[in-house]
C-alpha cells in the first residue's frame, strides 16, 4: 500500500546521498566583489602576507624596548628623537639604544625597535629629545610581518559560504577573482485544479497559489537562482510537460501539491514518467509533510513536496536545502539554532520527526520557547513563528521546563 510504509529522515538523506553521489554544481570564475553568499570550489591560499612591514598600532614613539626599562612616572627615561616615520613612506631611520621615532598608528615601524610607547607616556622636551614615562615590552603596540596572514596560509576553504570578512580578506591575501559554484538554478511549480494566482479574482472552490512565492522566496534566501515559477492543473499531460521543461532548465524543481496518493495527486507518475532513476523516496516519517516525493531525472533533482503551504515550507527547509547544499558542496551546516526552555508540554506523533512550531521570548537572560499551533495549511503560523524545535521520531514529545535547540527561522 502506497504511503503506508514511510523513510525516516535519516535514510531519507542517506538515499539522498546514495542518488546524488558525484552530482555537484559546475563552477564559475568571478570578481570578489561580487562573491558575497557564493560558494568557493576551491581552496585559496594567501598571495602575499599581511601585513608586509611591521607597523604600529597606537600614535607614539618607536622604541627599543630595553631602553625604557624602570622608566615610571616620577623617574622617566630620555631619549633622543630621530623625527617622524610618514603614512605610506618606508621608514629611512634606524633605532639605535638611545634613540626614538615618532610613528603614527600603521606606520612603518623603523629598522632596530622593537617596542611602541603610545604618545599619552612621552612628553617631546626640545624637540630633539623625549621623555619616557613609562616602560614597555618588546612587541608592545606593534603587528609584526605577516601576523595577520601568512603567504601561502589557506584563507578560504572549498565548500566555505563567503561573508564579508571573507571578501576582505581575499583582498587582504592579492586574491581578486575566484573560482565559485555556479548558483543552484530552481524551478518552482504548484499544481493544483483549484489554484489562481493570488491577483486573480476567485470562484469558490478555488485557492490562491501561496507556495511558488514563499518557495521562490526560499530559494533565493539560499542564494539559488529561480528559474521558473508556474501553476499547473492536475492533469498528467500538462505537469509532464511543466516538470520535463522545468528538468532541462534547472538543477533542482520543486512541485508543490499533487503529493499524497489521491486520484488527481500524479506527481510521483510524473517524475518516473521522465527519466531514470525517478522516484526513490514516497513517504517519509515526519510531520507534517508526510506525503513527501523526493526523485532525481538525469542530475535534476525533483521533488513533490505536500501542497499545504506550512508542510512544503518544512520541507524545502529539511530535504530542498540538504541538496542544494549537497551540490554547492557547501560545508556549514545553515541552520541557526539557539537554545532555549520549553514552556509548555509538547506531543509528539510516535515514529515520526515532528517538527513544532514555537515563538521566543526573553526571560531572565533566558529563552523561553513556546510551542504555537495551527493547520498545516495555515501560513499565518510560519509568520508567527520565529523558529521550530525537532522531535525524533523515538522521542516522547517534551516536558515543560526542558531545554530545547530551536532552529530559526
Ligand atoms: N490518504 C491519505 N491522504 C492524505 C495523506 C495521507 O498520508 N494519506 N496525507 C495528508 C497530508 S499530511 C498532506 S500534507 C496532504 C498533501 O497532499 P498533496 O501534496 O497532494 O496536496 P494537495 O492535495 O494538492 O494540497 C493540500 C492542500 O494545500 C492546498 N494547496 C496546494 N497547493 C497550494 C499552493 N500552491 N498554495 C496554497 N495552497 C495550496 C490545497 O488547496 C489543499 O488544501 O495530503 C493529505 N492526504
Ligand atoms: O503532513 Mo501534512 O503535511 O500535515 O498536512
Amino acid at each position: 500500500m502506497k504511503l503506508l510504509k514511510v523513510d525516516s529522515v535519516e535514510e531519507t538523506k542517506r538515499k539522498m546521498d546514495h542518488y546524488f553521489e558525484g552530482i555537484s554544481l559546475d563552477v564559475e570564475w568571478i570578481d570578489i566583489a561580487q562573491a558575497l553568499g557564493r560558494i568557493a570550489a576551491e581552496n585559496l591560499y594567501a598571495q602575499r602576507e599581511v601585513p608586509e612591514f611591521p607597523r604600529s598600532t597606537v600614535d607614539g614613539y618607536a622604541v627599543m624596548a630595553k631602553d625604557t626599562y624602570g622608566a615610571s612616572e616620577s623617574l622617566p627615561t630620555f631619549l633622543q628623537l630621530e623625527g617622524n616615520v610618514e603614512m605610506g613612506e618606508a621608514a629611512a631611520q634606524k633605532i639605535v639604544p638611545g634613540k626614538g621615532v615618532y610613528v603614527p598608528t600603521g606606520g612603518m615601524l623603523p629598522n632596530g625597535a622593537d617596542a611602541m610607547v603610545m604618545i599619552e607616556y612621552v612628553e617631546s622636551l626640545d624637540g630633539d629629545t623625549i621623555a619616557v614615562y613609562k616602560a614597555v615590552a618588546p612587541g608592545e603596540g606593534i603587528m609584526q610581518q605577516g601576523e595577520d596572514i601568512q603567504k601561502g596560509e589557506p584563507v578560504v576553504a572549498k565548500g566555505k559560504k563567503l561573508k564579508p570578512q571573507d571578501i576582505g580578506m581575499l583582498a587582504a591575501a592579492g586574491i581578486f577573482s575566484i573560482k565559485v559554484f555556479k548558483k543552484p538554478r530552481v524551478f518552482v511549480i504548484s499544481t493544483g485544479d483549484e489554484l489562481v494566482h493570488p491577483k486573480e479574482e476567485t470562484k469558490l472552490g478555488q485557492v490562491r497559489d501561496i507556495n511558488t512565492y514563499t518557495l521562490s522566496a526560499m530559494a533565493l534566501a539560499c542564494n539559488a537562482e529561480v528559474v521558473g515559477q508556474v501553476i499547473v492543473r492536475d492533469d498528467f499531460q500538462l505537469l509532464q510537460n511543466t516538470v520535463k521543461h522545468a528538468i532541462e532548465k534547472s538543477d533542482v524543481v520543486v512541485v508543490s501539491g499533487g503529493s499524497s496518493v489521491g486520484k488527481k495527486d500524479v506527481t510521483a507518475k510524473v517524475i518516473d514518467s521522465l527519466g531514470e532513476p525517478g522516484v526513490f523516496i514516497h513517504g517519509v516519517a515526519v510531520k507534517p509533510g508526510k506525503p513527501t516525493i523526493i526523485g532525481r531525472v538525469g542530475d535534476t533533482a525533483v521533488f513533490g513536496l505536500p501542497g499545504h503551504p506550512v508542510s512544503a515550507m518544512i520541507i524545502y527547509k529539511v530535504f530542498v536545502e540538504y541538496i542544494l547544499r549537497r551540490l554547492q558542496q557547501l560545508e556549514e551546516a545553515q541552520e541557526v539554532v539557539i537554545y532555549g526552555i520549553c514552556d509548555a508540554n509538547i506531543h509528539s506523533s510516535p515514529g515520526k520527526e515532528t517538527y513544532q512550531m514555537v515563538q521566543l521570548e526573553e526571560r531572565d537572560h533566558q529563552w523561553i520557547v513556546k510551542p504555537i499551533y495551527g493547520k498545516s495549511g495555515a501560513i499565518s503560523l510560519m509568520t508567527k513563528a520565529h523558529g521550530y524545535i525537532k522531535i525524533r521520531e523515538n522521542q516522547e514529545g517534551i516536558h515543560k521546563g526542558e531545554g530545547v535547540e530551536v532552529i530559526l527561522l
